[in-house]
């Protein structure tokens, strides 16, 4: 049998998105994963708990030549990190996730290889994840599309103009807390009905995934989709008016404009 060598992806900073990343990377069960943190328990644990190579420095992560560099670090550092990736082939791949670090800063200091810039969201630990992605106009074709099949593997991809990414870091990126906050909310009231706390958290988990898949298998507006569910005098329709009662729309919007600021 061969021993054939498996790409390598490093991941600087293995915090909450850099781990949801390691994790639907781990899935493909095709790469050798490498991280750069610096030195942490939480990070060493995860090491052992993911299978990846573990360094503390970026000259390791030059030195050992990955395909792809993911900056999930805090924006920051984000530019002093990549500063110091300079010296990466040019054939290398650096995605950075860091919300609000413009792709003309990064390119300043990572001169040599590929650079985009995405906003990915949580889910991309369990390969659904929505991702907005930006490349300069020079970046080839090729080059493009292999920056698009690799993120396709984690989830969604949605490439937008730059400018763009801010905005779908809110809807894409803080959406899944959004989100969250609906479901635990649910959760309380369906407990206080009598279901149990457990239960509450699948259906209403698998309640929130089948409405997405739905919304995206038949491109229906939230609207339609809304008006099959209030049947005439049922009970959605007394649902949907005591959430305009109480502000949920604008609930919803103020979230987005605060989270924008
Ligand atoms: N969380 C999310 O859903 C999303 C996050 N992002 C972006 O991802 C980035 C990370 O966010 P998030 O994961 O939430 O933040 P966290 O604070 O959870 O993670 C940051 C990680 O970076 C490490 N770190 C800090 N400084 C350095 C450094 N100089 N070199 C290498 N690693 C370093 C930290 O290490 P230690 O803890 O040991 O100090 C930590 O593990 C941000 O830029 C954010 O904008 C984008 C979209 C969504
Ligand atoms: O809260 C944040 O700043 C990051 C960016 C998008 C989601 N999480």
């Amino acid at each position: 049998m061969t021993n054939q060598k498996r790409p390598l992806v490093a991941v600087i900073g293995a915090g909450n998105m850099g781990t949801a990343i390691l994790k639907g990377l781990k899935n493909l069960n095709k790469y050798d994963l490498l991280v750069q943190n610096p030195e942490n328990p939480r990070v060493s644990k995860l090491a052992g708990q993911l299978g990846f190579e573990l360094v503390h420095d970026n000259e390791a992560v030059v030195a050992k030549q990955p395909q792809f560099v993911i900056l999930t670090t805090p924006a920051p550092v984000t530019l002093d990190v990549a500063k110091e990736l300079k010296k990466l082939p040019a054939s290398t791949f650096v995605i950075s996730s860091a919300a609000g670090v413009p792709l003309h800063k990064l390119n300043r200091r990572i001169t040599n290889s590929i650079v985009a810039a995405m906003i990915p969201n949580t889910p991309v630990a369990v390969n659904a994840g929505t991702i907005g992605l930006a490349m300069d106009a020079n970046v080839s074709d090729k080059e493009r599309a292999t920056v698009v099949d690799f993120l396709s593997q984690l989830g969604q991809v949605i490439e937008v103009p730059e400018k763009q990414l801010d905005i779908i870091g809110v809807v894409g990126g803080c959406g899944p807390a959004f989100v969250d906050v609906f479901m635990d909310a649910m959760s309380d009231a369906a407990v206080a009905h009598g279901m149990n706390r457990q239960t509450a958290y699948q259906v209403i988990a698998s309640m929130v995934k089948g409405s997405g898949a739905l919304a995206l298998a038949t491109k229906q507006s939230p609207s339609a989709l809304r008006d099959e569910v209030t049947s005439p005098a049922g009970t959605t329709i007394r649902g949907v008016m005591a959430l305009e009662k109480h502000g949920m729309r604008h609930a919803v919007i103020e979230a987005v404009n605060k989270a924008s600021d």
